[in-house]
Formats: structure tokens, C-alpha cells, sequence
């Protein structure tokens, strides 16, 4: 059984070769993005997200961070346009985040690290299900929210607010009725490159669509993130806090932009 992995010195980012190579590969995330060498792609289009609040399902501690999963059995949360052909369901929605407010985000612009960042996570529906869209180059496609630490954001505060019920890995609860768009920040002017999952198992299946303009989080609403526990109940309690990868090899890799 392979030794669980997390962000632990024994057990984070450095050691997940170890049990999953692909770490070492071609197209890994996150990335550091430079603005000034992101080519801008007029072929782009405008990112169209569609998202019905009554697919919202619940919310869990899996151990790793937490997430909102949403009913993808039909169209009716989904991502189309931008650098994608097709549509993508949305599946679940997270966050990374750091033990103090100068880091967090997975992906940096500029070497800059943001504080936390939203993953709305979304599969391509040319395949059967998640599961398999997973192992597929063109299978998942990431959208990525920086989160600055700025001004208290309200937008946020029903998933801050659900928190307490959820502190410990492997407790959920229903998370109904939410448009994940709220969360969202006035421009949809994004940044895109091929990449993969952030944690094990690593693949190499993402399209990553990382938007330019941050929202705000407060750093009171961060001492709400760093509340949760990566550990169970009964086990020695360990904050959730530098649950995030640092930037990966570009590798060649292009890294489009949606603007001039
Ligand atoms: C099949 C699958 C497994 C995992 C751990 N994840 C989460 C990995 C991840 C978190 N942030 C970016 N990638 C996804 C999205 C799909
Ligand atoms: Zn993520």
C-alpha cells in the first residue's frame, strides 16, 4: 500500500515521485505564469460558465482540502468557449491555501504567491463519466481564482460558514443552493496552458484556465480555511493550512492569454 501522500515534510510535493512518476512529467501544474511571455491568442473565446444552483449537492473534508460536489448528470452547471471545444461539467469546486496570508495559491503570476485559490473543476463530456474524463488529455478542464487578501469578501461567506461542520477529514454535510458565479470576479480575462492535477494521482488531463483578476478574501475569513484539519476525529489534530503545490517545469510549454 502506498505510503498516503500530503504536504507533510515526509510525505509532500518533494516525495510524490516516489509513488507517482508522472510528477516528473511533461506537462505538470501548477505553473509560474509570466505575463510578459504569455502570448496573446486572438483565436480564444470568451469563457462561458453556466452554472444552476440546484445542482449544488454537499460539502466534504476529504482529507486533502475540502470541496462542494455538484450533480453532473445532465448539462446544467457547465463550462463552454474559451480554449475548449465541447462542453465540461462542472464536478466540484476547492481551495489551497497557506499558513499565513503571503502564501497559498498553487499557480503564481510573476513569482507572486496569492494567499488562497479556487479550483472549479470540470469534465469533458465527450467521455462517459468524470472517472474516465480524468485519464484523458482533453479530459478535465481546471478554471483557477486567485485569492488576495484584501477586503472581507461576503460572496464567500456561506462556504466559510459551513466550515464548522466539516472540521475534521472525512465529515460532510449538504451544501445546497449555491451558484459557485458569485464567487467569481468582474473580468473572465483568462491566462491557458495544458497541465494536470495538483495532487497525486497527477495526471496529465487539465486544461488550466487561470483567470487574471483576483477576488478578495480577508484575513479573518483565511483564519476560517486554516480552521479545518487534515486529520479525523480521534486523531492527533494537525491544522489544514500549505495544502498547495509549488510551481512545476514549464517544459516548453506555451502559456496563452484571453487579452492584450
Ligand atoms: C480524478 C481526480 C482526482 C483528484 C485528486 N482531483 C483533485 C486534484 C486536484 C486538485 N487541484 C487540482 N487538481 C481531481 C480534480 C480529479
Ligand atoms: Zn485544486
Amino acid at each position: 500500500m502506498s505510503q498516503p501522500w500530503g504536504y507533510a515534510p515526509n510525505n509532500g510535493p518533494d516525495k510524490w515521485a516516489t509513488n507517482f512518476p508522472i510528477a516528473d512529467g511533461p506537462r505538470q501544474s501548477p505553473i509560474d505564469i509570466v505575463p510578459g511571455k504569455a502570448t496573446f491568442d486572438a483565436s480564444l473565446k470568451p469563457l462561458q460558465l453556466k452554472y444552476d444552483p440546484n445542482t449544488s449537492k454537499g460539502i466534504l473534508n476529504n482529507g486533502h482540502s475540502f470541496q462542494v460536489d455538484f450533480a453532473d448528470d445532465d448539462d446544467n452547471s457547465s463550462l463552454t468557449g474559451g480554449p475548449i471545444s465541447g462542453t465540461y461539467r462542472l464536478r466540484q469546486f476547492h481551495f489551497h491555501w497557506g499558513g499565513s496570508d503571503d502564501r497559498g495559491s498553487e499557480h503564481t503570476v510573476g513569482g507572486i504567491k496569492f494567499a488562497c485559490e479556487l479550483h472549479l473543476v470540470h469534465w469533458n463530456t465527450k467521455y462517459p463519466n468524470f472517472a474516465d474524463a480524468a485519464g484523458k488529455p482533453d479530459g478535465l478542464a481546471v478554471v483557477g481564482v486567485f485569492l488576495k487578501i484584501g477586503a472581507d469578501n461576503p460572496q464567500l461567506q456561506k462556504v466559510l460558514d459551513a466550515l464548522d461542520s466539516i472540521k475534521a477529514k472525512g465529515m460532510q454535510t449538504t451544501f445546497q443552493n449555491f451558484d459557485p458565479t458569485i464567487m467569481l470576479p468582474g473580468s473572465l480575462d483568462y491566462w491557458t496552458y495544458d497541465g494536470s492535477l495538483t495532487t497525486p494521482p497527477l495526471l496529465e488531463s487539465v486544461t488550466w484556465i487561470v483567470l487574471r483578476e483576483p477576488i478578495s478574501v480577508s484575513s479573518a475569513q483565511m483564519a476560517k480555511f486554516r480552521s479545518l484539519l487534515f486529520t479525523a476525529d480521534k486523531e492527533t489534530p494537525c491544522c489544514m493550512v500549505d495544502n498547495y503545490r509549488p510551481p512545476q517545469p514549464l517544459k516548453g510549454r506555451k502559456v496563452r492569454a484571453s487579452f492584450k
